[in-house]
This record gives structure tokens, C-alpha cells and sequence, in this order.
């Protein structure tokens, strides 16, 4: 079995090499993306060990370049543990594996096991040279949907992401704005450099400028060093700003005037540092509603919206559920160690009544779940939450869905049936959990807090 292991720290690279061919595997190395291409050129590899950060091209774009030339040839992915994101979302676009250095040499080798036995034979594989396929079909089509509204999505980020424009992202909570922040990045020509996510919620004016423009040593109590703030850090790259909406004020102001000037001052330093920093920012609220209050600068509004994204709640792309429902059960399959799992028809049913207040990520918590308790290969409502086992209260029947959509009613009125179904599922998980507030916000895959507040605001006695 021959064997090709990518990475540019030489001392590591020498390791790998020596452990792998100790299992007696033959192997080659090499020391960048260049000379690993040059030698697939004329050798057929089995299978290839990539380092993710690579001089020149990363990990994920070097692997899609050898998918492309040899489709059936594994690849494993050697990431640090800062890159774990990037890592989980290059599976998602072809990667056999991802191992984290330090590398556990046991785990390493079964994984080159695994893979090896997943490997299409060199002889049977057609070394392929025409340009890439567009990635719109079956190869994405587990992150990318199939309803209009979803294709619109992606086909927006394929157009949005080779520019510099600032983009804002809109969507109710879960529904995949950070997801579709990182897919931006890697298909931008930023790629290689860093992916930053600052969640803005939990910035207070006092540590905000610190943590995003770094400080050094002595500017305030506690800044017992010198401190790189995230735009430092994602400098090249991309910054996310979730929750964008709940910045302080103060820091509005001093946000504007970066991207302006595009330079930043540490806290308590006078040195002015240059920074070329995409904005990706995404919000679950209208932001433009407030525009003209103090809330939401209109000046910053424009700068952080060059071009903006809607993604839409999953009870409006029902139709893409299905496609979801597989990936998740693979994903959580994978980690937890389990044989595939598919839905029972009932399950299925309940899923696409119910309205997904939570969407991608309430659907996913759902799935891991009843993936870790499900004791055959088949989920069934025994594996849902309480919540989930009483359709006839909590979710629109089927026959109902389908008069209603048959009577083409208005989005007011939808919104009337929504929050008609919201009312129950909390009445009724409320009653199934004894009216205990942290247990129905577990089950309703809430925070408590939003319990809260939607107990007062729907004048649910509990
Ligand atoms: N297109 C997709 N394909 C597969 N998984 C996805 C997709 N979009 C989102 N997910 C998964 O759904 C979950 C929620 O996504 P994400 O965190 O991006 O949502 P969000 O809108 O940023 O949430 P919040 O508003 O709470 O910040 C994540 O676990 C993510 O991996």
C-alpha cells in the first residue's frame, strides 16, 4: 500500500513517514502542496496524510485538487485543535478523516486502516484532468437543500464570496448563519488565512476593545501582557461577527472606525496597525428596523451590509428536511460510534408537522439524541423527546397541513397557526414535566430564559 504524507514541518513530516513505513506501508513524503502535486502527476497513492496549514494552499483546498485527479483516493486531514471547525467541515466537503496532532499513533493507524479499505483500488480509478464540476449537485447536496429558497442561499454565497464585500446574514436563531459565515470563507480567496467567530452578546463595553483590537502589557488592571484582539488575529482572513445587533454602542463607534480607516490601535498603544479583515456579520433581528435609533448606528449598518443573506427557517424549506435528517443521523453516527440509523415513517411525519422553532440546530440535538438511544436501526417516536409523542396537540396533522396549504392561506395567517402550536408544545411539556421550568426548557431545546419570556408574552399560567 502506498501512502503519501503532506507536511511542511520537517521534523514532523520525518515522523509520520518513519512510523508509517515501520507498519510497513510504503510511503512518500512531501514538504509542500506544489511538490505533492508534482509527484501525484506520476504516482497512484493509496492514500494521502495532509497537513491542513500548507504554504501556499491549505489542507481542504489541496484535498479537493486530488479528489478532483483522483476521485477514490482517500484523504486524511492532520489538523491542530484550533482548526476543529474547519476539520469537521472538510469532511463535509470530501475528506476521509480528520486526526488531531498531537497525533495518538494508534488511532492514527486504525484510521489509515479504515481508509485504506474505503479506498477504490488505483486500477479502477480513472485519473480524471478536466476542470473541476460544479459543486451544485449530489456532492453538497446534503448542506445545500433542494427548495428554491435554499439554492437561492447557496447560489448567493458561490456569487458573494470571491469579493471583499461585507455581508450580513439574517436568520432566526439556528438556522445555519455561522455555517454559511464559514462556507463564505472557504470559498473566498482568504481561505488560508484565519476563520474568527466573536459572538457580540457576550461583549461588554469595558472588554470589548481589548478583544477585538488586543492590548498591550499595562493598559488596564489585569492586562498583565501584551494581548493580539481578534481582528489582529483574523488579519488576512475573515471575522464573523454574530449577534451583531447586541454590540455595545461605544463599540459601534469604534468598530466604524476601523472599517473606515482600516487600522486599529491596541488598547493603551499609539502604534497603528494596518488590517485587511472581511466582515461577515449575522443577526436574528432586524437591525434595519432600528436604524434610525440609537440602537443600531445607520453609518455601521451600510459598512457591515455590503450584501445581504436570508436564511430561511427550516418550518419554510420543509421540503429539505429529509436531506438534513440523513446528514445529521451520519454525522451523529460517526461520533457516537453507532451503525446507521434511518426514521420511521411516524417519525418522519412528526418531524415535518412540527415548526422547528429551534431549526437546524434544535433538528441536529434532536437526532444526536435519539441516535445515542435508539437500540435498533430504526428511530421511532420511543427516542423523542415528550414533547414530540403527542402530535395531535402540538403539531398540525397532516391532513389539517394539507387543507391549509391547498387553501394557500397568508403568511399572517401562518404565523397565527405557529404561534397556536407554540402555545401548546410549551402548555403541554409545562404539564409532562410537572410545570419544572429547567427540564421543559431541555426538552424544548430553549434556554430558560426564553421559556421565560415566552410564558409572559404568550400569559401561559404555569
Ligand atoms: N447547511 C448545513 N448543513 C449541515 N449542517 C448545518 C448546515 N447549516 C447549519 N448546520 C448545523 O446546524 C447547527 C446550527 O448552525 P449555526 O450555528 O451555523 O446556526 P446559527 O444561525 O449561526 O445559530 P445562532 O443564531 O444561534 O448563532 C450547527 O451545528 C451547524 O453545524
Amino acid at each position: 500500500m502506498k501512502l503519501l504524507v503532506i507536511d511542511d514541518d520537517p521534523s514532523f513530516n520525518k515522523m509520520l513517514t518513519g512510523f508509517l513505513l515501520r507498519n510497513n506501508y510504503q510511503v512518500e513524503s512531501a514538504h509542500s502542496p506544489q511538490s505533492a502535486l508534482e509527484l501525484l502527476k506520476d504516482h497512484v497513492f493509496n492514500l494521502v496524510l495532509t497537513d491542513f496549514k500548507l504554504p501556499g494552499m491549505d489542507g481542504i483546498a489541496l484535498m479537493q485538487e486530488i479528489k478532483r485527479i483522483y476521485p477514490g483516493t482517500p484523504v486524511i486531514l492532520i489538523t491542530n485543535y484550533s482548526d476543529i471547525r474547519t476539520a469537521v467541515n472538510s469532511i463535509k466537503l470530501g475528506a476521509y478523516e480528520f486526526v488531531n496532532k498531537p497525533v495518538n499513533p494508534d488511532e492514527l493507524l486504525k484510521t489509515v486502516e479504515k481508509a485504506l479499505k474505503a479506498e477504490r483500488k488505483p486500477e479502477e480509478q480513472e485519473k480524471t484532468t478536466e476542470s473541476p464540476k460544479k459543486t451544485n449537485g449530489k456532492q453538497l447536496q446534503f448542506i445545500i437543500g433542494q427548495t428554491p429558497q435554499s439554492l437561492e442561499l447557496w447560489n448567493y454565497v458561490d456569487v458573494v464570496a470571491p469579493t471583499k464585500m461585507s455581508v450580513l446574514i439574517l436568520g432566526e436563531s439556528g438556522t445555519g448563519k455561522e455555517y454559511v459565515a464559514n462556507i463564505i470563507h472557504q470559498k473566498s480567496k482568504r481561505a488560508n488565512k484565519q476563520f474568527v467567530a466573536i459572538d457580540c452578546g457576550v461583549l461588554s463595553k469595558e472588554l470589548a476593545a481589548s478583544e477585538l483590537f488586543g492590548h498591550v502589557k499595562g493598559a488596564f488592571t489585569g492586562a498583565t501582557q501584551d494581548k493580539k484582539g481578534q481582528f489582529e488575529v483574523a488579519n488576512g482572513g475573515t471575522l464573523f461577527l454574530d449577534e451583531i445587533g447586541n454590540l455595545p454602542y461605544e463599540v459601534q463607534v469604534q468598530l466604524l472606525r476601523v472599517l473606515q480607516e482600516r487600522i486599529i490601535k491596541r488598547v493603551g498603544s499609539d502604534k497603528e496597525i494596518p488590517i485587511d479583515v472581511r466582515i461577515i456579520s449575522a443577526t436574528n433581528e432586524s437591525l434595519s428596523q432600528n436604524r434610525n435609533s440609537e440602537e443600531f448606528r445607520n453609518d455601521l449598518y451600510h459598512r457591515i451590509n455590503e450584501f445581504e443573506l436570508n436564511v430561511p427557517p427550516l418550518r419554510n424549506r420543509l421540503a429539505d428536511l429529509e436531506e438534513y435528517c440523513e446528514f445529521f443521523i451520519s454525522e451523529a453516527c460517526l461520533e457516537l460510534n453507532k451503525n446507521h440509523k434511518t426514521l420511521s415513517e411516524e417519525v418522519l411525519l412528526a418531524f415535518k408537522n412540527y415548526d422547528w422553532p429551534g431549526n437546524l440546530r434544535e433538528l441536529k440535538n434532536l437526532i444526536k439524541r435519539a441516535v445515542l438511544l435508539a437500540p435498533t436501526d430504526k428511530i421511532t417516536m420511543d427516542q423523542l423527546p415528550e414533547g414530540f409523542k403527542n402530535t395531535e396537540n402540538t403539531f398540525v396533522d397532516s391532513g389539517n397541513k394539507s387543507s391549509i396549504q391547498q387553501n394557500d392561506v397568508t403568511n399572517q395567517d401562518l404565523k397565527e397557526i405557529q404561534k397556536a402550536q407554540e402555545i401548546n408544545t410549551i402548555k403541554k411539556v409545562l404539564a409532562d414535566t410537572k410545570f419544572n421550568k429547567s427540564m421543559a426548557a431541555k426538552i424544548l431545546n430553549i434556554d430558560r430564559s426564553t421559556l421565560y419570556k415566552k410564558i409572559k408574552e404568550y400569559g401561559i399560567d404555569a
